[in-house]
């Protein structure tokens, strides 16, 4: 599909980001008809990838926003999402981004600690409003990921703790501001073993059991993202499997009558529609292998250099057989190596080649460290 494509793109400077908008929208759908046959709510985690032709299709199939800055908020409204589809969390929210979001009438703050809590109610008095707030509960379930992109153990510094429970409930005779709504979860990112999202189920039956026990009964519940993709073989899974990740939920979480159920997916709806394009600037020899040296680095796609993660990488341009390189970028850092000993065709100065699965947390992580230029994007539709 890339190599056909890539006659229309020979003039673009590399790198570049591409995006198959056909895939992406063949994913919102498989997501969102599995979501609704169980009346669930999926809000689109922006942080994944902000870019308005993206956020336009996100938004045509019907998916509410989950920001986690005052500027995703803002970006979210501008696309079109309304206030009420809009959820915020985020560990260390600024007041400026909570006046922000109060002002903007957002469905609801996903909160993450008695301080927060406290300077919701400051700031929605203040404004004379009442805030929607969800507690994001740290359920201490292990998400079986990358420890770098764990969220839900105790010793991660997201959400409430359960032992602060107890001493937080009453609080809230004292915050006439705050209506609370519903509790919030999310274990992590890049799951791929469903076992987790079992586990979650349980806690969070468990959880809710004790809030009716205390006379709570919440209008919603939020189970966060964190579905993974198929970094490995992308050709073979480009869709995940919405099925059954959607079926767990529906087989063992205890929703009760009424009650809506949230989801916050990010990388499993737009990780397989975007590639980073790069040109083969140089290749090297190095001592065990020859290093490819592309014009796309850590500063375009940081993952590797990040949490060692690993991108398929293809050479759009040779059919040579096969050898072994090192492929590295640019930057003027070690850890610029997207992966090292990759069998490819052999491969010279002046080839394209593709980095797979980088729509989620590519572009919208990228930097402009040893003065890099602004990274384009394009969309085949
Ligand atoms: C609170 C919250 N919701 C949703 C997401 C989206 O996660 P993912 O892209 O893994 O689905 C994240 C990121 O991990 C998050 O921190
Ligand atoms: N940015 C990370 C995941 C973090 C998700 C947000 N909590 C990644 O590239 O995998």
């Amino acid at each position: 599909m890339l190599k056909e494509q890539l006659p229309a793109f020979a003039h673009h400077p590399t790198p570049f980001y591409l995006y198959d908008l056909e895939l992406l929208k063949k994913t919102l759908s498989s997501a969102r008809a599995e979501a609704e046959q169980y009346g669930y709510h999926v809000h689109y985690a922006l942080k994944a990838n902000a870019n308005a032709p993206i956020l336009a299709e996100i938004l045509q199939q019907g998916f509410g926003a989950d920001c986690v800055s005052g500027n995703e908020v803002k970006r979210a409204l501008e696309a079109g999402f309304t206030p009420d589809q809009v959820v915020f969390a985020g560990v260390g929210k600024s007041d400026a981004e909570i006046n922000f979001a109060l002002q903007a009438n957002i469905f609801c703050f996903n909160c993450e600690s008695t301080q927060e809590l406290e300077v919701i109610q400051e700031l929605a008095a203040a404004q004379g409003k009442v805030a929607q707030v969800a507690l994001r509960i740290n359920p201490n379930v292990d998400a079986y990921t990358h420890k770098h992109i764990t969220t839900g153990l105790e010793e991660n510094k997201f959400g409430i703790n359960l032992w602060e429970l107890e001493s937080l409930l009453p609080k809230f005779a004292q915050w006439p501001n705050l209506q609370l709504i519903g509790l919030h979860f999310h274990i992590g990112s890049q799951i791929t073993d469903l076992r987790a999202y079992e586990n979650l189920c349980v806690r969070v039956n468990e959880i809710q059991q004790w809030f009716e026990e205390q006379g709570i009964l919440f209008p919603h519940l939020n189970v966060g993202g964190g579905l993974g993709v198929n970094y490995q073989q992308p050709e073979e899974q480009p869709i995940p499997d919405f099925k059954e990740y959607f079926g767990i939920f529906n087989r063992l979480l205890d929703k009760r009558e009424g009650q809506q159920v949230h989801f916050e997916l990010g990388r499993a709806l737009v990780a397989q529609a975007g590639t980073l394009i790069t040109k083969v600037l140089y290749i090297k020899n190095g001592q065990k292998t020859n290093f490819a040296i592309l014009d796309a680095g850590m500063t375009e796609l940081m993952r590797p250099a990040l949490y060692q993660a690993y991108h398929k990488i293809e050479n759009l341009t040779s059919s040579l057989p096969e050898k072994t390189y090192d492929v590295v970028g640019p930057i003027c850092e070690s850890t610029d190596c997207f992966s090292k000993e990759v069998t490819l065709p052999e491969t010279k100065r002046g080839d394209i080649m593709a980095i797979r699965t980088a729509g989620a947390y590519g572009e919208v992580m990228a930097n402009h460290y040893n003065l890099r230029d602004t990274v384009q994007s394009f969309y085949l539709s």
